[in-house]
């Protein structure tokens, strides 16, 4: 079972996460990103996809040509959770 994180974690994940907004109204952490063009822009939502699947966690996204609008909450657990801080990282890390 996976619990939502609590106030302090929140805190400090947010603070870590400064590239991220936090959507108080989902409990959870937002971000768009924008590429070149749509082929770049579909290239990272694809290597994301690949990423959703190893870990089992899944963005709520939007694509408009080169946006990429990403939003991260835990549907079991009913907000922000650890699942999505390390998806967070994860996605840091493909961009390098
Ligand atoms: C059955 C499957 O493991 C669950 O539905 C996973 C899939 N991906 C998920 N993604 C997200 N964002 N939240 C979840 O709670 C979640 N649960």
């Amino acid at each position: 079972m996976i619990e939502p994180l609590n106030d302090e974690d929140r805190i400090d994940a947010l603070d870590r996460l400064d590239e991220w907004d936090y959507d108080d109204a989902r409990d959870a952490i937002t971000r768009r990103f924008v590429f070149d063009d749509f082929s770049a822009a579909f290239g990272f939502m694809t290597r994301v996809a690949l990423l959703a699947e190893k870990m089992d966690h899944h963005p709520e996204w939007s694509n408009v040509w080169n946006r990429v609008d990403v939003l991260l909450t835990t549907h079991d657990a009913g907000g922000l959770s650890s699942r999505d801080v390390a998806m967070a990282d994860a996605i840091e890390a493909l961009l390098g």
